[in-house]
């Protein structure tokens, strides 16, 4: 199971943009690209009603600015995102190793699969499910328990492969092995500090066998 944003595809650049069109259409102020950098990785939901509340723009505004933001967000997908180096090279690897490969993201199923495809990387996942594709989103374990069900594999069988110690939390809960990459977005901490079986600065440094 791998997560998308900060770990196959480096998206801050979409979230900046998305956010500031929203915000500007909303006539609020901009906020800084290190706060969203901090803030990304809960969803969505989470991301739009925090940036809300740090331009100073009321909490009831969320309702209008939630749609606006998806719209603008699905408009832009991808354009300024890039994939990280060794990840297409570390799913070809794990593909040729007959790995089945899901992915499982905090941001909603529909933009993810089409940030996939625009990225060139659909083929390589059976699945992909977002923050809307079950009850409860990372760092709850449920959805790396679907997830583990869909791929028919055990917990203590399937890696799960994140950036955030949402994704460490998430894994440990849910008695899944984790590999944490260190380029991604962890909420400005240093993701060293979070336990892991590795950390990688590359997605083909991983190997399990
Ligand atoms: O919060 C999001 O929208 C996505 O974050 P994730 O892909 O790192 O789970
Ligand atoms: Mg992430």
């Amino acid at each position: 199971m791998l997560d998308l944003d900060g770990t196959l595809v480096h998206t801050l650049g979409d979230f900046v943009a998305a956010l500031g069109c929203m915000l500007d259409e909303l006539g609020l102020p901009a906020v800084t690209s290190g706060f969203i950098e901090r803030t990304v990785g809960r969803g969505g939901e989470h991301l739009v009603r925090s940036t809300l509340a740090e331009a100073g723009g009321p909490a009831e505004l969320f309702g209008h600015a939630w749609p606006l933001y998806q719209r603008i967000y699905a408009g832009l997908n991808g354009a300024h995102a890039t994939v990280y180096p060794g990840v297409v090279e570390g799913l070809e690897a794990l593909r040729f190793r007959g790995v089945p490969l899901a992915v499982l993201t905090n941001k909603p199923a529909a933009p993810a699969a089409e940030l996939l495809r625009r990225k060139g990387l659909d083929g390589f996942f059976t699945h992909v499910f977002g923050g809307d594709s079950f009850e409860r989103k990372k760092p709850d374990p449920l959805p790396l328990l679907k997830t583990c069900e869909a791929l028919g594999t055990p917990p203590s069988a399937t890696w799960m492969v994140g950036d955030s110690r949402n994704d460490a939390e998430a894994a440990h809960a849910a008695g899944c092995p984790l590999v944490l990459v260190t380029y991604g977005y962890n909420h400005g901490e240093d993701i060293r500090a979070v336990p892991a079986w590795r950390h990688v600065t590359r997605l083909d440094d991983i190997t399990f066998f």
